[in-house]
């Protein structure tokens, strides 16, 4: 079912006059003052010479009027150009102030505003790739591009907001899902080119930041995302879009952040930019016609809560209380290749579920999950997957801090000190505290069942 792309808070664009990523138009040349500032702040400013591929009435926000209103008054940046150093020097004294005020206790408060700050700014550049790929059809192609620009733009986007945030003192490490070989070989420059004018243009328009990316600094931001994580230090976890197909049909997708300390995830943050801010319950997944753009966050030890993602105040959320199977929901993957429908039904039955199942893409299923709107998840996927962390680190702490489990199928915490992959057995579930040890049994006699009848002998 498809949910409504639209969302308020991003500017509205008149339809592009023609596909974001596959028109080429010839760039302003960036005002003087542009490449003075990016001098000045140590940064390769932007190459007169290039092509992007923008509609010309995006081309209109990189126009000067709109840069030395965010650029002169921050003089000398003390790191080098490349995104890989954000500067120290400059750092918004708004959002550190803010979630020192808003700390009341919570260790990671300042994280916390960064995190949701960064998956804000992601997920407004992804809206715009969405929007972009809806109205122009491409979603119907084999090229795709369109999501790639979308999926290095929202990393670049993060790790550009953490480091900028970070204390001074924090090394900065971040395990993330692209890297930057692709865009680095021969046949990408126009790509490239997309992702750099994309990235500049959200930032220019957020204002918040003074920095203009070089090619060069994009490439070396998404590098940022090359950690390995592991059991000791901090470590950002990152799934810049969770649930490309659902963002490539208009659906549902997910920025998903999380913060790893010592090997536990502390802090995470879930930017749902499609998800109805009420219950999607008893719509399969789509919108109910409410406001939509929903920000889960949740940190260890302070519960979950969610707000939109234009800024209202956050409210506490829960998971379900239901006790009983009978009246009890499920959500799974919309995609069947990703999780078998076919167990996760015999599952549900054995359970007594009588519902059926709520399917829908990315993490946002965690989501829904820690505010209610249903009462289990289950995933299963095909033999021979490795799940990734980023796909399910800053789910499964919002589901844990609204008051719900999340295990594997054996009923195992998911472990997220060995690196980039979860180590784990088969599957996983998330559902109340009441209803596990049930929905445990099912798993298991369903899974027997499966193998013996993969293997009667
Ligand atoms: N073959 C697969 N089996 C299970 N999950 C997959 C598979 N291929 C990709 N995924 C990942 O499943 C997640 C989406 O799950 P769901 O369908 O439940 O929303 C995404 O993170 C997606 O990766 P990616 O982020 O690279 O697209
Ligand atoms: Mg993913």
């Amino acid at each position: 079912m498809r949910a409504s792309a639209g969302w308020a808070g991003s500017r509205v664009l008149p339809p592009p006059a023609g596909s974001l990523y596959n028109t080429s138009a010839s760039a302003p040349t960036p005002a003087a003052h542009t490449h003075m500032a990016a001098a000045r702040v140590g940064l390769a400013s932007h190459a007169s010479t290039c092509t992007i591929a923008l509609p010309r009435s995006r081309l209109l926000l990189l126009r000067p009027p709109y840069l030395p209103r965010h650029l002169p008054t921050f003089p000398n940046y003390p790191r080098p150009a490349s995104s890989s150093a954000a500067p120290t020097s400059y750092r918004p004294r708004r959002l550190r102030a803010m979630s020192q005020a808003a700390g009341n206790g919570n260790p990671y408060a300042a994280e916390l505003a960064a995190a949701k700050k960064a998956v804000t700014l992601a997920a407004r550049l992804c809206q715009a790739v969405q929007k972009d790929i809806l109205q122009s059809g491409v979603q119907s192609k084999a090229d795709k591009s369109p999501v790639t620009v979308a999926d290095y733009g929202s990393q670049i986007l993060v790790s550009l907001v953490l480091k900028m945030e970070a204390p001074a003192s924090a090394s900065f490490s971040m395990v993330a899902e692209e890297d930057s070989e692709e865009l680095r070989k021969e046949g990408a420059e126009e790509i490239l080119e997309n992702i750099t004018e994309l990235v500049n243009e959200t930032i220019v328009d957020d204002g918040s930041y003074s920095i203009y990316f070089s090619k060069e600094g994009i490439l070396s931001a998404i590098d940022d995302g090359k950690s390995e994580g592991g059991p000791s230090g901090r470590h950002w976890v990152l799934d810049p879009i969770d649930g490309t197909k659902g963002f490539l049909r208009g659906d549902q997708y997910a920025i998903a952040l999380a913060l790893l300390d010592e090997g536990k995830v502390v802090l995470g943050v879930l930017a749902c930019p499609n998800l109805s801010l009420g219950s999607i319950g008893n719509l399969n997944g789509g919108s109910s016609g409410d406001q939509v753009g929903a920000l889960f966050s949740a940190t260890i030890g302070c519960g979950a809560e969610v707000e939109s993602l234009q800024g209202s105040p956050p409210e506490k959320i829960s998971v379900s209380s239901i006790d009983n199977p009978v009246n009890a929901s499920f959500f799974e993957s919309y995609e069947g290749a990703h999780s078998m429908h076919d167990l996760t039904g015999s599952i549900a039955e054995k359970l007594g579920v009588q519902a059926p199942p709520v399917r829908i893409d990315s993490q946002t299923k965690y989501g829904a999950l820690a505010r209610g709107d249903g009462t289990i998840y289950l995933r299963f996927p095909h033999k021979g997957y490795r799940e990734k962390i980023w796909d399910h680190a800053a789910g499964s702490i919002v589901v844990t801090e609204a008051g719900g489990v999340v295990t594997d199928a054996s009923g195992n915490d998911l472990d997220f000190s060995k690196g980039r992959f979860l180590d784990l057995d088969t599957g996983i579930i998330a559902t109340n505290k009441q209803l596990m040890p049930s929905l445990l049994k099912a798993v298991q006699e369903a899974i027997k069942e499966q193998s013996q009848a993969a293997s009667p002998l």
